[in-house]
């Protein structure tokens, strides 16, 4: 199992490119079951997730062509996919692929709206929480779904062969549920109206190339999204959005280490709120003409409390990143975790590393230390793995992170961008 030893106590110089967003990538993909043409896709990062959504999608009949495959060590970020779906061969998702990937159980609207049926496993992806469906299922049978939950299963089928318009009001804001409605009523007779719809920018990126494929959407970035559904869906060509994710990752490894990092392909724009929580810490953020200038040279961290919310609220994606900047602020932040109940992973392996945090219940109270240094530490989950590298760039001696198959799920070449950067971090493979 591959391990990532850093040795901690360098500034962070250069320029990073940014990729394209895991989040949106992955139903981009998905939005391929919805024709038998040819949707072209930009811009995609070359990520486990990624390859794992791939063998889903070809297990339902999905021709997929991958355009600069790369030979040797990659310098650029970002393959073209080229996703055919003539006939979907299989409408089943099994349990084997779903419960390794969150997003994987969102083949279910999908399916359902172009073959009338689908058997798609209960899903997985990070432990963060308990994660129900109820609200992708509730969303569905709007939309004329009828469903049963059988051996871990979710079994649906369209209520006479098709799925029809309906009105979605969601008694909570979910990203997956908005994109698993969002895809299906793409396809479905009529109008279809989703309130409370997530906004996060995944959500609009999807929705912009639905609109490509023939499907007219009104209220693209709003929390209320009007679809009209087509009887068929044609190809597209569309570039995966910046990953705000990764851009405020970045951004934070340079809070935590100080240095001049410029952050090429960056939209400042979809990270407002966290980029304002680094400005208030005493960070430079600029926006440039090609992405974020960032930038901390002598000024020490100012404490800065956080609560997460959905968009544009600070991303729950950053929480555990922002965590491990403020382990060394100077002086007492509370982070407030509201949208999953057990995304607390990284703290106790932050404090191998010498941080002082205090947790009661959905609150952290982070007490900044004079300094951290390296230890032997676990990845939990995809950000929580990433916090731990921030930690470790910040912390003195050596650092050995093990069970990095989490940070491969969502960080294209991360070490290669961190290292070219003046970071010292090397991957340890077997
Ligand atoms: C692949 C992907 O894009 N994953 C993102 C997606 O996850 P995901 O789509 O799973 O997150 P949701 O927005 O659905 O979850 C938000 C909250 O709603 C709850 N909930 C959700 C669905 C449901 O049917 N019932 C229910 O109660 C969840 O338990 C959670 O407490 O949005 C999260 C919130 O921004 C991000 O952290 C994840 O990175
Ligand atoms: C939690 C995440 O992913 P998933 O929803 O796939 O578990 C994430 O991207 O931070």
């Amino acid at each position: 199992m591959d391990r990532i030893k850093i040795i901690g106590g360098q500034k962070l110089n250069g320029t990073i490119p940014i990729s394209g967003a895991k989040n949106a990538a992955l139903p981009l993909m998905i939005a391929s079951l919805l024709t038998p043409d040819r949707l072209t896709l930009k811009n995609v990062p070359n990520l486990a997730d990624v390859n794992l959504l791939a063998r889903i999608l070809r297990n339902h009949g999905v021709d997929l062509a991958v355009d600069g495959k790369r030979t040797g060590p990659a310098q650029h970020i970002g393959e073209t996919f080229h996703l055919s779906a003539r006939d979907i061969v299989d409408t089943v998702a099994p349990y084997e692929m779903v419960s390794r990937m969150r997003a994987s159980f969102w083949v279910l609207g999908p399916l359902l709206a172009r073959c009338g049926q689908a058997k798609v496993s209960l899903p997985g992806g990070c432990a963060i929480g308990t994660r129900p469906v109820d609200l992708h299922l509730t969303g569905l049978k709007e939309l004329g779904a009828e469903i049963e939950i059988e051996n871990g299963y979710v079994i649906a089928k369209a209520k006479g062969g098709s799925l029809r318009g309906g009105r979605v009001t969601f008694p909570k804001v979910s990203v997956g549920a908005t994109h698993n409605v969002l895809l299906a009523a793409a396809l479905a007779r009529g109008e279809t109206v989703i309130e409370n719809a997530a906004r996060e920018p995944e959500i609009g990126d999807v929705a912009e190339c639905l609109v490509k494929m023939g499907v007219k959407i009104d209220g693209i970035g709003t929390s209320t999204l009007t679809i009209q559904g087509a009887n068929q869906l044609e190809g597209a060509v569309h570039s995966v959005l910046a990953d705000r994710i990764e851009t405020g990752t970045f951004a934070m490894a340079v809070a935590a280490t100080g240095g001049d990092v410029t952050l090429e392909g960056a939209r400042p724009e979809l990270l407002k709120t966290a980029l304002d929580s680094l400005a208030e810490a005493g960070v430079e953020i600029t926006p440039t003409n090609s992405g974020i200038r960032v930038v901390r040279n002598g000024h020490g961290i100012d404490p800065v409390s956080v609560e997460t919310q959905p968009f544009p609220g600070f991303p729950t994606d950053l929480q555990a990143q922002f965590m491990a900047l403020m382990t060394r602020a100077k002086g007492t932040s509370v982070i407030r975790e509201t949208i999953f109940e057990n995304r607390f992973m990284h703290v106790q392996e932050l404090a191998r590393l010498g941080a002082d945090i205090q947790l009661h219940g959905d609150i952290a109270t982070i007490k900044g230390v004079k300094g951290l240094t390296g230890a032997p530490v676990m990845a939990t989950d995809l950000r929580a793995s990433v916090s731990l590298v921030i930690a470790a760039l910040m912390a003195e001696g050596e650092t050995m992170i093990n069970r990095v198959y989490h940070l491969d799920r969502g960080f294209e070449q991360l070490e290669q961008k961190l290292s070219r950067c003046g970071a010292q971090i090397e991957r340890i493979t077997g």
